[in-house]
């Protein structure tokens, strides 16, 4: 409250305020403290329009623009006999509806605006006579279910607190969140539609992330998710889209049981404007999170409690048995790599960022290689952590969002990340002092897997709108726990494809249980987790556009140095970020090289910033006997793993398929 030398002349105490007296407030304008009068000014004339405490609460919130929700007045039914009061946000509620029909009655839920708990609302909502016979009504149909539309971060957060557990608020603002017992993705659990279509148009089978089950057994975790959705008292629907290309941008629906999803999704997918939110109308593609709530053990195709399903041909995705958010953003990103293949559009598990003369890199990378670390970069313009396309014209980032893994998160090495840790950012699974609610980043007791998710321009230098020209670098990134793989390597367009449809990493899974061994992993396209189509089908395109752009692909390893996970060490962050600089200045693309023997790497004999004795893998290896077993063991691991692929061909004619062969490692 203003105090004494207060200069705005609005309020002031008298100077000559004494401690056995009350301070007189004088409201006169202009007045200074130092020669107002001693007369107590009521301020009745500068007082807001209320009589009573109610009214005085109810100026407190203002009005907001008209697609905001939780509006006042709000209380339109929606259901069998359709709506009974026309104000703005009708035909969301009426969307809604649709969208939360039951494919088995003939109704769609009743559905008002807001707050199941401001009771005065519910109270004025008028009661609509049913039309259904009444054989069919049932208590379903007579239960209302508030629809909490595109909220704001801050609704969200008093939604989260007042009603999920585990929700809080952390030191730095953002909003600490238990995701359940599921802290991670469920691949077993995911299900793609196969339908007449999508038999012959997806990539089935061995290797393959698609999963059939059938459209009955669809319809049926369907309607187990809407049932669940319609019985909860209120239900949370994001209307977002993806893609900042204008031209290719895809409008999705999130219906959702908790703020946590809600907000979530706010962050990750792209936030439409008021007037967007207006005519919004059909979306292209819904998600029904029916979050914990379990699938069915006796439907076909389940084979545990969790079920994630696409089905392409109905725009539809359900998720039964896990809270586990990053399955929202990245079940959308396997619909995007069906929808843009289909116009020529390639899809990139890959960050993306532009220097400022405009040169664009791509970071391809498995979960935990470095591709959210390294596109947060303080000198370049960041496009997007994750997901992006890259279409005729160029890049475009998917998402509105970054996903940043914050285990071990500091200040000093990852700052931009650091700082976009404050209002609004959900923080998934971390653990904090209960008193002061600081994080510490360093605490795995609830997962290794802790993240971070913000909208992207909590990064101070991202790109808005987050496109960008054609790419003149492509970035692959593997951490490679066996630690043989150097720290950079060029690649030529085979040896791109090669490592582009291996996909290779080697975490370390499991530290805190002792050490353990590196375990490849191979996931074609860096992300074979997501894509619907065969992987070459991806790597075509790739190759076709990075040789049409002239793009240089090169191979980072964001892993181990000197010995295998145990006896070398983690590449520092600092020497990679050096690397990585290089990569874009130009410079290292005119170094001199050496080759490798058998992977045939280029490694450059410099890297300014960076020890040279680490460049050359086996140089920062003691044991040089050791370092040849372990590379010889990965070679194998490599040429087993690309054996599914031999058969396929790459491009119109089959030379580079021939070449793509020759640019796996020799032994
Ligand atoms: N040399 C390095 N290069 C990149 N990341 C590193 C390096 N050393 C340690 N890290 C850590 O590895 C993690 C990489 O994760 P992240 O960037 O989120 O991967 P992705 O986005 O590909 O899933 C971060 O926690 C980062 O701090
Ligand atoms: C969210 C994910 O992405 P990434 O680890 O690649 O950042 C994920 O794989 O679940
Ligand atoms: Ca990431
Ligand atoms: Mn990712």
């Amino acid at each position: 409250m203003a105090g004494n030398g207060n200069t705005d002349g609005e309020f002031s105490f008298s100077a000559a305020a004494a401690r056995d007296a009350l301070p007189r407030i004088t409201t006169e304008k202009g007045a200074k403290s130092t020669t107002s009068s001693d007369v107590c000014h009521d301020d009745t004339a500068s007082r807001g329009n209320f009589q009573t405490i109610d009214q005085l609460h109810s100026l407190q919130k203002k009005r907001s623009a008209p697609t905001t929700p939780l509006k006042e007045g709000g209380g339109v039914v929606m259901g069998t006999s359709g709506p009974t009061t026309p104000v703005s946000g009708e035909s969301m509620l009426q969307s809604v509806s649709a969208s939360l029909a039951s494919l088995t009655r003939e109704t769609g839920p009743k559905l008002i605006r807001g707050d199941p708990t401001s009771a005065a609302k519910v109270a004025h909502v008028p009661q609509t006579p049913t039309s259904v016979p009444a054989a069919d009504v049932s208590d379903s149909s007579l239960k209302f279910t508030h629809v909490l539309h595109n909220l704001s971060p801050a609704e969200l957060y008093e939604q989260a607190i007042k009603y999920e557990k585990g929700s809080f608020v952390t030191s730095t603002g953002a909003l600490a969140t238990l995701s359940g017992a599921k802290t991670g993705r469920s691949p077993k659990d995911k299900r793609v539609v196969k339908d007449e279509t999508t038999a012959s148009e997806l990539w089935w089978g061995k290797g393959s992330p698609n999963i059939e089950m059938d459209e009955q057994s669809f319809l049926v975790n369907r309607e187990r998710a809407v049932d669940y959705l319609n019985s909860l008292d209120k239900v949370f629907v994001n209307d977002q889209y993806l893609n900042w290309d204008p031209e290719n941008r895809i409008k999705v629906r999130i219906v959702s049981a908790r703020a946590y999803h809600s907000l979530f999704m706010h962050n990750m997918c792209i936030r439409a404007t008021p007037e967007e939110l207006e005519n919004f109308g059909t979306p292209d593609f819904t998600i029904y999170n029916a979050g914990k709530f379990p699938c069915n053990r006796f439907t076909h195709y389940m084979t545990s409690s969790t079920s994630v399903d696409i089905n392409l041909g109905r725009r539809e995705m359900v998720i039964l048995g896990t809270q586990y958010a990053g399955e929202m953003k990245k079940g959308l990103f396997g619909v995007m790599h069906y929808l843009m293949p289909k116009r020529k559009i390639l899809s990139l598990h890959s960050g993306c960022n532009m220097g400022k003369d405009g040169d664009v890199a791509l970071f391809f990378g498995l979960s935990g290689t470095g591709k959210t670390t390294l596109s947060t970069d303080h000198n370049r313009y960041l496009i997007g952590d994750d997901e992006h396309c890259w279409s005729e014209t160029g890049v475009s980032n998917i998402e509105g969002g970054c996903y940043a893994k914050c285990i071990d998160l500091s200040r000093e090495k990852e700052p931009d990340i650091w700082n976009a840790i404050k209002f609004g950012t959900v923080l998934e699974n971390v653990v904090f002092d209960e008193h002061t609610r600081e994080v510490d980043y360093t605490d795995k007791s609830v997962t290794e897997n802790t993240r971070a998710a913000y909208p992207i321009e909590y990064i101070p230098n991202s790109k808005i709108p987050c496109v960008g020209p054609h790419p003149k670098n492509v970035i692959l990134l593997a951490c490679d726990a066996f630690g043989v793989l150097p720290p950079v390597s060029k690649l030529d367009l085979a040896q791109t494809m090669y490592h582009f449809i291996s996909g290779y990493t080697a975490l370390v899974a499991g530290t805190e249980e002792g050490v353990k061994e590196p375990k490849a992993t191979f996931s074609a396209c860096f992300g074979a987790a997501f894509i619907m189509l065969h992987p070459t089908k991806y790597a075509a395109m790739l190759a076709e556009k990075m040789q049409a752009q002239g793009a240089t692909g090169w191979l980072v390893n964001t892993g181990w140095s000197g010995g295998s996970y145990g006896s070398g060490s983690r590449i520092k962050l600092a020497y990679t970020r050096k690397i990585i600089d290089a990569i874009h200045s130009g410079s290292l693309l005119n170094a001199t090289y050496q080759k490798t023997e058998i992977f045939g790497l280029e490694i450059p004999n410099e890297v300014e910033g960076v020890p040279s004795e680490i460049l050359e893998p086996m140089n920062a290896w003691e044991d040089k006997v050791a370092y040849k077993d372990t590379l010889l063991k990965l070679a194998g691991l490599f040429r087993n793993n690309f054996e599914t692929f031999t058969s396929h061909k790459i491009g119109e004619d089959g030379k580079l398929t021939e070449e793509i062969l020759a640019a796996g490692p020799n032994f």
